[in-house]
């Protein structure tokens, strides 16, 4: 798609729901950051295994062309980017937030600057994603202890495998979007690039921004919109206290939430996200892991209007949904699973489901059983496959990245 084509999103782009018809969605076709995986950094790099990389971008191709067919609009995230490049700032920004200085010492972040500022944007996106080890440094004279000493093999920039998961960096709360604020190192400047396209794609030009610039973390998979002015924000490994506050005050002063429910899960790999846990499957039902069920509470914030904030709770997270949202009950889809089995599926990202529709999923087909209790509960199971994609721990939620759906009545 061109700029050209493109229609200006900002005017009508709108996510006030989980579940309401998806019209537009960024994803990131996974590329050549795939391939810098090895057994020696892919958990620094938080990914699980080392995928196959032709079979994660056929696995990919087949969930945009799924959500293509149901009139799902897919912008992709390297093209997006490559047209944002046109515009010379956001090649300085980019250029910028990909030199590090302490890691490549005064000489070869010259040397690398000038280099990247030579590119072409195409090439210049490739090494903003997948990086660039110091043997692919260009030649210089210049003296550096820097490229005498260190590994050949080690990453001047460092790629971005990551950026599959286009959920996390960025996130849309009614016509505004938010600029999250990544916990992990490995994944810090993926908000650079989600920042400049936002900043400099045309179509984008006027989309106001949410949360500034904040910087108490706030990750997108933490942050569940359940429905118009109600807002759950997990807290954990990736969005500590003090983001699910700032976010819950910033959203209150743009008049974008009523209520922003905190809601505190395991600090733990399996459980890094709130929507590794839990996402919602209708208007008013959502999917959970079984082994939280009865224990996954609430901290309801509000505003004083003052500008101040409220803060009650806990209590159980349910119940403080459905008065939030003012609804009498918000359904829980018991998936009734084993321990094991709810474990394994946990793990494999059997709750992360992707909503195209209230009640229409996208999930990974892999985890048999809990998509099958959601058939028997009445939801649409959309399936796709996801054997490489899953080594990165992410399912079609953390996949994608709303950027407009239709209102829910
Ligand atoms: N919203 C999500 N659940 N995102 C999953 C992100 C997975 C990624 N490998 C990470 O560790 O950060």
């Amino acid at each position: 798609m061109s700029i050209q084509d493109s229609q200006p999103l900002s005017q009508q782009a709108r996510v006030d729901s989980e579940v309401g018809p998806l019209r537009s969605v960024l994803l990131h076709r996974p590329g050549n950051e795939l391939k810098r995986l090895t057994p020696r950094n892919n958990d620094q790099l938080l990914f699980d295994g080392i995928p196959w990389v032709d079979r994660a971008q056929a696995e990919h191709d087949a969930f945009a062309n799924l959500l293509r067919s149901r009139d799902v609009e897919v912008l992709l995230l390297a093209e997006l980017l490559t047209e944002a490049l046109a515009d010379n700032r956001a090649r300085t920004a980019g250029i910028y937030a990909a030199v590090e200085e302490h890691r490549l010492g005064l000489e070869l972040a010259d040397v690398l600057r000038s280099h990247l500022s030579s590119l072409p944007p195409a090439a210049l996106v490739d090494v903003l994603m997948s990086g660039m080890t110091f043997e692919e440094l260009p030649a210089s004279e210049g003296a550096s202890l820097v490229r005498r000493m260190q590994h050949p093999h080690d990453f001047a920039v460092a790629p971005l495998p990551n950026l599959l998961f286009t959920r996390d960096s960025s996130v849309w709360v009614g016509e505004r979007v938010a600029i999250t604020s990544l916990t992990m190192p490995a994944r810090k400047r993926e908000t650079s690039i989600t920042d400049l396209i936002y900043a400099y794609h045309p179509r984008f030009a006027s989309a106001g921004r949410a949360y500034g610039a904040h910087s108490a973390p706030v990750e997108g998979g933490d942050v569940l919109l359940l429905s118009p002015g109600v807002l759950a924000i997990g807290v954990g490994e990736r969005t500590t206290p003090a983001g699910a506050e700032s976010f819950a005050r910033s959203v209150f002063a743009d008049g974008l939430a009523h209520t922003v429910l905190a809601v505190p899960i395991e600090q733990q790999r399996a459980s890094m996200h709130l929507d590794t846990v839990c996402t919602m499957v209708d208007v008013d039902a959502v999917v959970m892991y079984p082994a939280i069920q009865d224990t996954l509470a609430a901290y309801p914030l509000r505003p004083t209007g003052a500008g101040g904030l409220l803060v009650g709770g806990p209590m159980p997270f349910l119940t403080a949904a459905a008065e939030a949202m003012g609804i009498e009950r918000l359904r829980l889809i018991d998936t009734g699973l084993d321990p094991v089995t709810a474990e394994r599926e946990q793990w494999d990202d059997g709750n992360n489901t992707l909503a195209v529709a209230p009640g229409v999923v996208v999930a990974y087909e892999r985890n048999v059983e809990t998509n099958e209790r959601l058939e028997a509960n009445g939801i649409e199971v959309l399936r796709i496959s996801g054997s490489e994609l899953g080594s990165g721990r992410g399912g079609p939620r953390c996949m994608s990245c709303p950027l407009d759906r239709d209102k829910i009545n």
